[in-house]
């Protein structure tokens, strides 16, 4: 039945996020970018995102596909590498995790695949 089919869908892609959030092990992704400790945040970045927020959307049904998932992990990397410069910790993480969470969300599509 389709609400049968749905579950699986939705157990990996809580499983995929706790993955990648377990490997935020400096807890830089887990909220959302502090904006009045970071108030030029929004001038080089139009749309925030982080960990939090991925969860919300998971759990509100945003996403209907781990390809939907990539799309703002990829989003959230990438405006941690704009904004941060190359030798701060936060642009280091960003690259670290942009990595291990490639592999991870690689995994995480093929098992998809296998649901059908
Ligand atoms: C309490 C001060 O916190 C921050 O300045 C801060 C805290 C977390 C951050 C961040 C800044 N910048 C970022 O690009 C994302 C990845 N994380």
């Amino acid at each position: 039945a389709l609400e049968l089919k749905l579950t699986p869908a939705l157990v990996l892609l809580r499983s995929t996020l706790d993955q990648l959030q377990e490997k935020d092990t400096a807890k830089i992704f887990t909220l959302p970018v502090n904006l009045s400790e970071v108030p030029d945040y929004l001038e080089f970045i139009s749309q925030p995102m982080d960990l939090s927020t991925m969860r919300s959307k998971l759990e509100g049904h945003a996403y209907c596909s781990i390809a939907d998932l990539e799309k703002d992990f990829d989003l959230m990397i990438s405006n941690c590498l704009k904004y941060n410069s190359k030798d701060t910790m936060f642009h280091k993480a960003a690259l670290q995790l942009q990595e291990v969470g490639g592999a991870i969300l690689r995994h995480a599509h093929r098992q998809s695949q296998s649901i059908g």
